[in-house]
């Protein structure tokens, strides 16, 4: 039987509903004029609008300063002179210039209007980048002040000039404290402003400096005792409409096939909300909502327990049939209550602050940053309705091409059922007995030709379920917005470490998992096939779920462009080498040094644990927030560092083991101290992803890739070849394989989350991680002499001694690395003890004898 084509529809899945004309009207409306404003040439209009403004008010103020005088009398009278073609003015704008300069100067603020001309520029230039490139806010403040209290000064220093120096207003102010304070009150008051501007700016020092430490500031005792309390506001995330009555929720198409009856059931076993593209079809009997057949949990997984429960009713008609051949766990109901509370999550021994924590003592890392408000799901877009689209027409098509295809090669079989997934629909097959499973599995090419349709996927057998599964792309496909997942309350009430929402598997459970547990993430998949959004979505997850004293990012992006957005919240969630600028690290060398920067991290942070008789960061920070650990010996709050590199392959051909290594190690060691990896490659072949870092990442994520060797690179099993792109991944997570669809979050939905926490107030800077020197660069770069190496003096002495010039004598009898010996004979060539190198032969000796050295040395100092 031919298989019937399916028309290509373009559209989103969300706009196929029938509608009526008023309502497409309505809509067409409103998305024309949101288009507009999302449009990146109206933001660039606006932001060059604000810009000629703000360059026309300052060529009018500073031509005002010196045509006011001839322009006075003309200006006075007011903008009717704008009409009066017979009125000349001097200002360099004309009319209009002379005017608004006028209004703003003489009127308003005096010299100080000046400052408005910055905050048409902060604006203009944030809406042509599209980019928080100044705080709007933050001008605002200082313009408003500015303009208030420079204008009352300078009226009231330059009362009686014939220039009103500080303007109507400066005026007004200043005469009103005249009259309220006197002249010593309210030059007091001004005097007490400007003073208190200086030390809020500057903040001197009037006792003793205070220690500086690396880490954020620590909160003073009283405060902490406040924000336990209260600790980080969570924004009221909207509530996610569940389906109306009668609205069946996720498909599972159950079709009996009896040897002696020729005709299907076909059940519908509730899930996620599925809509029917079509009204049933002759040929279908019964559709029947029947209780999910009970899957065997995935670890991490929780949303699928947060569900709603089917009405226990339904469950009995459930057919024998259905229930797995092998006994599969099923979930307890102790563990589905657990799961379905929704109030708040009782303490474990895993939640976050197990510590027994005295409450008025404990300490509040959050607190340093206490005003600060998680991004709300309300930023997001639903992308589409999240209703599963499923023809039955196209089910029963599938279906009969399958058994069919099976038949031809004398298989035969005791019964299939499907479930619909959002992108693609399993079906599963329970062979007659005596039919071998490998038989199945090279049928592949054959059913897939016969369903023409690419992207089958068999799996053969489903472990666990002793069935064989045939994964069959939709022909409507949903996209699963992050929004959804985020807004979840199985993502809201988790109690991981480091929360993700990865997507929807294919039965629509939500895929939410633990970082912190997987403990490092390897991602593979082809250009084009969803890895930066999946990359997304994993650092929106973390932004929605932590607050920035918990978490810093690493993240690096050789290809450049792909992490810059959140360049805007360095101060608050990113880490990186103190003196370096950018905390998006671009540059291979600088990865390198992150890369080292972050072992160095990595081992301080063992050593505190160590010190503190703990054995993981969970442990350690809830001793340190129960205050059992002394800051003064170092002790300090230690956020969750997660590293995220954007294209591996690039740092890995560029820096090949200087780049594998510390990777390695971080991976092999970090788990423990809360340093967490993401490493992302558009080419996943085995010299890119080695034995070595394989071995480390036991958690890995393929995007469809390009062929079956990649997959088998990646995954250790064939199919992430097989997928459709646009998302649709392969999960490999504690040895279970699992596809998922993955959580779409566009590039302007990232944007304004990072706006959103942009906005915010932030540290003073971004976390610093510790000072890495390659000692390559020493060897070659000039140094100072006041920077000598501790030992220039003993190596001196000893070259002097020996009057020989060789590196190797430094290196044997001091016991020193090639580098750092190198390092010294170059310095003691600054110093004039040995000459230059002469190749193989070793350096002439310029100092004859030790007390010649030692004038020398005290010369140098
Ligand atoms: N989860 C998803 N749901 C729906 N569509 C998606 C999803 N992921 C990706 N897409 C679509 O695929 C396009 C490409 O995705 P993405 O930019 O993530 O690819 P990529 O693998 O990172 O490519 P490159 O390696 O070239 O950067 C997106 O613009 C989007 O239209």
């Amino acid at each position: 039987m031919a298989t019937k084509s399916k028309p290509k529809n373009k559209k989103p899945i969300a706009r196929n509903h029938n509608t009526t004309g008023t309502w497409k009207v309505e809509k067409e409306e409103k998305v024309q004029l949101r288009e507009l404003a999302k449009d990146e040439r109206t933001w660039k209009i606006a932001g060059t609008t604000f810009l000629l403004v703000s360059v026309f008010l300052i060529i009018s103020f500073i031509s005002y300063f010196f045509t006011w005088r001839q322009d006075f009398t003309q200006i006075s009278r007011g903008s009717d002179i704008l009409w009066d073609p017979d009125v000349k003015v001097l200002n360099l704008l004309g009319k209009l210039g002379a005017l608004t300069a006028h209004y703003f100067i003489y009127r308003l603020f005096g010299v100080a209007a000046i400052l408005i001309c910055t905050f048409f520029f902060v604006v203009g230039v944030n809406l042509l980048w599209r980019r928080r490139v100044f705080s709007v806010w933050r001008n605002l403040k200082y313009v408003t002040l500015g303009m208030l209290v420079v204008s009352a000064i300078l009226a009231f220093l330059l009362p009686d000039e014939e220039f009103r120096w500080g303007g109507g207003v400066g005026n007004m102010i200043a005469s009103w404290l005249r009259g309220s304070l006197g002249t010593i009150g309210a030059g007091a008051v001004l005097g007490l402003i400007v003073i208190a501007y200086f030390i809020w700016q500057f903040n001197p020092a009037f006792s003793f400096p205070k220690k500086l430490k690396r880490a954020q500031p620590e909160a003073d005792t009283a405060a902490a005792t406040e924000a336990m309390e209260q600790p980080v506001e969570e924004e009221a995330v909207p509530e996610i409409k569940k389906p109306a009555a009668g609205e069946t929720k996720g498909a599972k198409l159950v079709i009996d096939t009896e040897v002696e009856k020729p005709k299907y059931d076909i059940k519908l076993i509730n899930k996620e909300p599925v809509v029917q593209a079509k009204e049933e079809e002759e040929g279908y009997e019964r559709i029947t909502v029947l209780k999910p057949e009970v899957r065997k949990p995935t670890p991490p997984v929780k949303e699928a327990v947060a569900e709603p429960e089917p009405d226990p009713a339904q469950e009995l008609e459930m057919p024998a049939a259905v229930k797995p051949v092998k006994p599969v766990k099923p979930l307890s109901d102790e563990a589905l209550k657990l799961e379905i509370n929704s109030g708040p999550i009782a303490p474990t021994p895993e939640a976050a602050t197990p510590a027994p924590v005295e409450k008025t003592k404990a300490y509040e890392p959050a607190l340093d940053l206490k005003h600060y408000k998680k991004p709300s799901a309300d930023l997001l877009e639903s992308h589409g309705s999240e209703k599963v689209v499923q023809d039955p027409a196209e089910l029963e098509n599938n279906k009969n091409q399958i058994i069919k295809t099976l038949a031809n090669y004398d298989i035969e079989i005791q019964k299939i059922s499907a479930t619909v997934g959002p992108t693609v629909t399993l079906y599963e097959i329970v062979p007659a007995a005596g039919v071998r499973i490998s038989k199945i599995k090279n049928l592949e090419d054959d059913i897939a030709l016969s369903l023409s349709a690419l992207g089958i996927r068999i799996i053969a057998p489903i472990p666990g379920r002793g069935t064989i599964g045939i994964e069959v792309p939709n022909a409507r496909k949903t996209i699963v917005s992050m929004k959804t997942l985020l807004a979840s309350d199985a993502f809201r009430n988790s109690s991981f470490s480091l929360p993700i929402a990865l997507g929807k598997r294919i039965d629509n459970e939500n895929f939410i998992v633990d970082l912190a547990t997987m403990p490092h993430l390897l991602m593979a998949g082809a250009t084009g096939q969803g890895k930066s959004v999946g990359i997304n979505a994993i650092l929106v997850s973390l932004l929605y779920s932590k607050h920035p004293s918990q978490l810093k990012f690493v993240l690096v992006d050789p290809k450049k462009v792909e992490l810059s957005v959140y360049s805007q919240i360095v101060n608050h969630f990113l880490a990186r080498l103190p003196n370096e600028e950018d905390a998006i690290i671009t540059d291979t060398k600088k990865v390198i040094n992150t890369l080292n920067a972050l072992c160095i991290e990595m081992d301080n942070r063992y050593d505190l644990l160590k010190d503190a008789g703990c054995r993981n960061i969970k442990e350690y920070n809830a001793k340190f927030t129960a205050r059992k650990l002394n800051p003064e010996k170092g002790h300090q709050f230690l956020p969750f560092i997660v590293l995220v590199v954007d294209e591996f392959a690039d740092l890995i051909m560029t820096a090949g083991k200087e780049v594998e290594m510390p990777i390695a190690r971080l991976a092999q060691l970090a788990r423990a101290i809360g340093i967490h990896l993401i490493i992302a490659t558009q080419r996943p072949s085995v010299n890119i992803i080695t034995g070595i870092i394989k071995a480390n990442f036991p958690a890995r994520i393929a995007f469809k890739v390009s062929s079956k060797i990649d997959s088998r690179t990646i995954l250790d099993a064939g199919g992430a070849d097989q997928l459709i792109g646009k998302g649709d991944m392969l999960i490999s997570l504690n040895g279970e394989l699992s596809r998922l669809q993955c959580a779409f979050v566009d590039t302007p939905e990232v944007d304004k989350v990072v706006d959103f926490i942009a906005y915010q107030e932030g540290y003073p800077q971004p976390f610093l991680l510790p000072e890495y020197i390659d000692e390559k660069d020493l060897e070659t770069g000039d140094f100072d002499l006041d920077d000598r190496d501790s030992l220039f003096e003993d190596a001196a002495r000893l070259i002097v001694a020996n009057q020989i010039g060789s590196t190797s004598l430094l290196q044997r009898r001091m016991k020193l690395g090639y580098n750092r010996a190198g390092r010294l004979m170059d310095q003691l060539e600054q110093a004039g003890i040995v000459g230059p190198n002469q190749g193989s032969k070793a350096r002439e000796v310029l100092i004859k004898t030790e007390s010649e050295l030692q004038q020398h040395l005290d010369m140098l100092g």
